[in-house]
């Protein structure tokens, strides 16, 4: 679709709306009552100084042979779409750590509402605006409308409903949140007291607190709140609720709403209008409850469908699912931004005098930094597969199928998980990797720290996820004796005895490189983690006891699970035709670190459980120290392959042509405090306190 006109038509085409009363005050009355990546390998391994312009040609050689192949079409639109973003001045960013809350957000909002002109004048595609969206990189309102409200009302609204409200959205008419957490709930999704009823009693308050978009800028919201109909509960549902007029932009009667103030960082994440939001006596009309999985009819009767009520979590599993290619976005320029500023930082070397070592030569830079590349690639391959599951699921639920619903749910919260705290841990590192200079706000690490790692919170915390995924993983083990084979990511335990049996059969370095290898040490790990963890369980005359006091074991085998997951998604992409001279190969080798490294990390797991000896843990550690040297000479061609633009990585540090040094100085430059050579304040509090010293000398 290329224009405008036509890319809304097509979403509104390839898609797809009595009184009732909503509020959080329980006090109420009536009705609903809510309460394209690619590598070009370079001859000269990388070794470029990043010193200068010229340089700039022979390394971004951007031959067809030498581009991954993995969804070529994206890498054109994501290419084209992040030099439209840099070249535009109203996308500046540099100046963000300086602007007061306020200048930051009308700033964000300057923003959106010019991506949205020229979404429109353009006449760019979905995937295209959604990429623009990207590269603007900066939080806002619009991630919540697009990335949830809209795949609210799709997921969870009958046809009709799609039909009146995805048109509205769509164009932009109506601006939407995603409301479900509350200032006492969260992760506790059906403890919610938001409720939507006919009848309701009590008199006590709850707020919704956090949702994006809702604090200044939603019109609308889909809320989450138990359907009370009846007398009787039914569970939590959404609502579509109007929150604000559309015309003068005022909260409707009932309706308190604000922003929830300052978060993490300075600017980061408060470009965000997180929200607060009571109700108190609102009425919706009874069609705006989402009514896919449980119908109200006109008499208050609930009629439940024939889909399955997890599907009112499903926003969730889509979300997540996206979140886990993010994951690998953010990776990717924190160790761009690491990778490049440690071929141009040297420190210590020759005792004669020589040139100094750049500090990517060290193996303990190599050894915390290459990992940290290798899982960029490993969870992009991840989330391409994820994103494939994702689409698998929704064309069964489409044909009546929920049988794979489970494990989309586990693999979704796992790999969030794992990809988020991952991702977090690494940007951090980044940071510490690039010496005093990465503490800078200019290095671009902070502020990606900063709006990143709330990521590990949002969309279910982290670790509550992993434990979803272990009671996914206790049920796989407990339907073992029962004949019900294992499927899909879950399918090697059907091979547990085997796997608990299983020796590794290492008896070099070199045996490390055989994917067969290294798959069965992260299936006999995860297999074994489980099962001991089942019998441990199985000791519980209440289970439920049983999951509370061995949740940390529980988290543990988790964890294992969804490493192999990411391994072998990793695996299984490398058997595939990758085309671009040398590239495969590179990519090989990053997945053996990426392994090896996990192997090294959690030694106490596959040691413990048997699954590889002392000296078959010591061999692979050789193994990866030679691997970090194959890395090495074309380190930074695997990081140019994510072909950020300067405007997008934002970061001193990591510009393209290496400059590094003579920018900082002009950085530095441009901070207010340098705008008078003698501070502001200098009177008031410097100037007395020397002429007190001068005074008590003299004296
Ligand atoms: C286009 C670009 C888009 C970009 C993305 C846009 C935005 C993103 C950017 C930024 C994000 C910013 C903000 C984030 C927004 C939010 O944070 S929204 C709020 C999100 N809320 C949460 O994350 C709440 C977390 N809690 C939960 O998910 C659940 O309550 C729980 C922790 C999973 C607990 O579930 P449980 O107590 O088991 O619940 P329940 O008893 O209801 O479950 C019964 C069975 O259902 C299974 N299940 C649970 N969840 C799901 C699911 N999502 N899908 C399918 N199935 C699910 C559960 O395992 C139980 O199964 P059994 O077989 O019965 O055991
Ligand atoms: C930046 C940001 C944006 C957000 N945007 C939105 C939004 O748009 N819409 C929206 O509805 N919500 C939003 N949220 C809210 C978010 O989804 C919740 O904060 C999140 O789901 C975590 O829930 P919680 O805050 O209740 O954490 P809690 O559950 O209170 O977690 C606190 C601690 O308790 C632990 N814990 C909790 N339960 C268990 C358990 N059963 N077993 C073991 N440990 C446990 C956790 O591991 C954690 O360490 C946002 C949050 C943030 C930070």
């Amino acid at each position: 679709m290329s224009s405008a006109q036509g890319f809304l038509n097509d979403w509104v085409e390839s898609r797809v709306g009595l009184g009732s009363n909503i509020s959080n005050s329980r006090n109420t009355s009536v009705s609903y009552n809510i309460k394209g990546c690619w590598i070009p390998l370079t001859d000269n391994g990388g070794r470029r100084s990043l010193g200068s312009r010229e340089e700039q040609g022979s390394v971004r050689c951007r031959r067809d042979e030498d581009r991954l192949g993995w969804f070529p079409p994206h890498f054109d639109v994501s290419d084209r779409m992040a030099r439209l973003v840099a070249s535009d001045p109203v996308f500046r960013k540099d100046n963000r750590a300086m602007l007061s809350r306020k200048e930051l957000f009308k700033n964000t909002l300057r923003k959106a509402a010019h991506a949205w002109k020229r979404i429109i004048e353009l006449r760019l595609s979905e995937e295209e605006a959604s990429e623009m969206r990207f590269y603007v990189d900066e939080p806002a309102f619009t991630d919540l409308h697009w990335g949830m409200f809209v795949p609210a009302i799709k997921g969870q609204g009958t046809e009709e409903q799609q039909q009146k409200w995805l048109p509205l959205a769509y164009k932009m008419q109506i601006i939407g949140c995603y409301a479900q957490t509350e200032l006492g709930h969260g992760s506790n999704v059906q403890g919610l007291e938001t409720t939507a009823t006919f009848d309701p009693e009590s008199d006590e308050f709850s707020f919704i607190w956090w949702p994006g978009g809702l604090g200044k800028v939603s019109t609308h919201a889909v809320v989450y709140a138990r359907l009370i109909t009846e007398g009787q509960e039914h569970g939590v549902h959404g609502f579509i609720v109007q929150l604000r007029s559309l015309d003068d932009h005022m909260p409707l009667p009932g309706i308190t709403v604000g922003d929830i103030g300052m978060k993490f960082g300075t600017g980061a994440y408060n470009t965000m209008d997180n929200g607060v939001l009571r109700f108190d006596n609102v009425r919706i009309p009874r069609n705006q409850m989402l009514m896919r999985v449980m119908r109200v009819t006109r008499e208050g009767k609930c009629v439940q469908s024939n889909v399955p009520r997890q599907l009112i979590y499903g926003t969730m599993v889509y979300v997540r699912q996206t979140i886990v290619s993010d994951a690998s976005s953010a990776l990717s320029r924190a160790v761009c931004i690491a990778t490049r500023y440690s071929a141009v930082r040297r420190q210590f070397g020759p005792q004669d005098g020589g040139v100094e070592t750049q500090v990517i030569d060290y193996k303990t830079q190599q050894s915390r930094l290459f990992p940290l590349l290798a899982s960029a690639y490993a969870f992009r391959f991840v989330g391409e597969w994820l994103k494939w599951l994702y689409l698998d699921v929704t064309q069964r639920l489409q044909a009546n199928d929920f049988s794979t619903l489970p494990e989309a749910h586990a693999c979704t919260a796992g790999l969030k998980s794992l990809t988020t705290s991952a991702t977090a841990d690494a940007i951090e590192e980044c940071r510490k990797l690039c010496g005093g200079h990465g503490y800078l706000s200019s290095s671009g690490l902070p502020e990606l720290f900063a709006v990143y790692v709330p990521a590990c919170t949002y969309e279910g915390d982290n670790v509550v996820l992993l434990l979803q995924v272990a009671r996914f993983l206790m049920k796989t083990v407990s339907q073992l004796g029962s004949g019900k084979k294992p499927v899909g990511t879950t399918a090697y335990m059907a091979r547990a005895e085997d796997l608990l049996q299983s020796r590794c059969s290492v008896q070099k370095a070199e045996d490390w490189l055989k994917p067969s290898v290294i798959l069965e040490a992260f299936e006999a790990r995860a297999v074994r983690m489980c099962v001991a963890c089942a019998q441990s369980l199985s000791k519980f005359q209440n289970p439920e006891e049983g999951f509370l006091e061995l949740s940390a074991d529980l988290v543990e085998a988790a964890i294992a699970h969804c490493q192999l997951i990411v391994v072998s998604k990793f695996i299984e992409k490398l058997q595939q035709d990758i085309p671009g001279k040398g590239v495969k190969q590179q990519l090989q080798i990053l997945c053996y670190i990426y392994a090896l490294n996990l192997l090294h990390k959690h030694l106490g797991d596959f040691l413990s459980t048997g699954c590889i000896t002392p000296k078959q843990a010591s061999l692979a550690n050789d193994h990866l120290r030679s691997l970090y040297s194959k890395v090495r000479p074309n380190a930074i061609a695997l990081v140019d392959a994510f072909n950020y633009t300067d405007h997008f990585l934002g970061s001193v540090l990591g510009r393209y042509d290496g400059n590094v040094y003579p920018k900082l100085y002009e950085e530095a430059w441009k901070d207010p405090l340098n705008d008078s050579v003698v501070p502001d304040g200098y009177q008031e509090y410097i100037r007395p306190m020397l002429k007190q010293q001068l005074r008590n000398a003299r004296l």
